[in-house]
């Protein structure tokens, strides 16, 4: 993204994916090349240890259906290792909100076969204003049951933070929850009391996407990495549209929380 031009909020952030950059990457050289960019930006960021995150897509165009997206990424990551071998990845595959049933079974079935190749575990993403995440419990269930690791976008806009949407990904026993915004007291407690649960937060993001009101020394970071038994990890949600890698992300925590 062009300097001056990371002023993305909730709204026209979503969009950004299903307009430009789905279009943009839509063939498996682009897929490619865009894999081993981002591995080589972290790696060169000072990174040891990266686990990005991706939907499963079909390229009707090319023939290649989401399976061979997943082989796709992970023959890419392989590649990217092999070149940069300070850092290591793993791969964690996403469920859409947008998805139907049948295609959030599809990403865990695809994780599972991919899993002994890096694929780490499961994530619940995409716009929050859109799908009811309930209907994903027998995916996320299956998911836990084949021993894969959950992740979830938690509470990042208040209508995803309903009291009925959060108790639904909490019974999903997650390993990790992302952004975990708009939450209120007693779900924090409920949070603090899974000891280990880790707690995937993003300061830029959120402070540049006004997803929090105020600034930097506003974000809930100051507050959960005070809170014994969970762990929090500083993520950077996406260094391209924020314009912030993660060593900018830790800076930030030194100065500002
Ligand atoms: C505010 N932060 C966020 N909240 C929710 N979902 C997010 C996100 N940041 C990224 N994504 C999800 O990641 C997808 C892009 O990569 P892939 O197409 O999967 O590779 C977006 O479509 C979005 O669903």
């Amino acid at each position: 993204m062009p300097l001056g031009k990371h002023d993305y909020n909730l709204e026209t952030f979503f969009p950004l994916f299903s307009s430009y950059i789905y279009r943009l990457v839509d063939d498996a050289a682009s897929l490619r090349y865009s894999t081993i960019s981002v591995i080589q930006d972290f790696a060169n960021d000072g990174v040891a240890y990266l686990e990005l995150r991706t939907t499963p897509r079909a390229f009707p165009r090319e023939d290649l259906d989401k399976e061979a997206y997943v082989n796709h990424v992970i023959i890419a990551i392989d590649e990217a290792q092999q070149r940069f071998p300070s850092i290591q990845v793993r791969l964690i595959l996403s469920i859409d909100r947008r998805n139907t049933l049948a295609e959030a079974n599809k990403v865990i079935e695809l994780a599972v076969s991919f899993s002994r190749r890096g694929v780490v575990a499961v994530d619940l993403c995409g716009d929050p204003t859109q799908g009811d995440v309930s209907l994903f419990t027998p995916a996320f269930e299956q998911a836990r049951a084949r021993g894969l690791k959950i992740t979830a976008h938690f509470a990042e806009a208040e209508y995803s933070a309903t009291e009925a949407e959060l108790e639904t990904i909490l019974r999903w026993m997650p390993d990790r929850l992302g952004h975990v915004i708009h939450v209120p007291e007693h779900v924090k407690t409920q949070i603090a009391a899974r000891l280990g649960i880790g707690l995937e937060l993003c300061l830029s993001c959120n402070v540049q996407a006004r997803m929090i009101v105020g600034g930097f020394d506003a974000h809930h970071f100051g507050q959960w990495w005070r809170v014994d038994g969970v762990v929090v990890v500083p993520c950077t949600d996406d260094v391209g549209v924020f314009g912030s890698p993660v060593s900018n992300e830790w800076a930030l925590i030194q100065v500002g929380c």
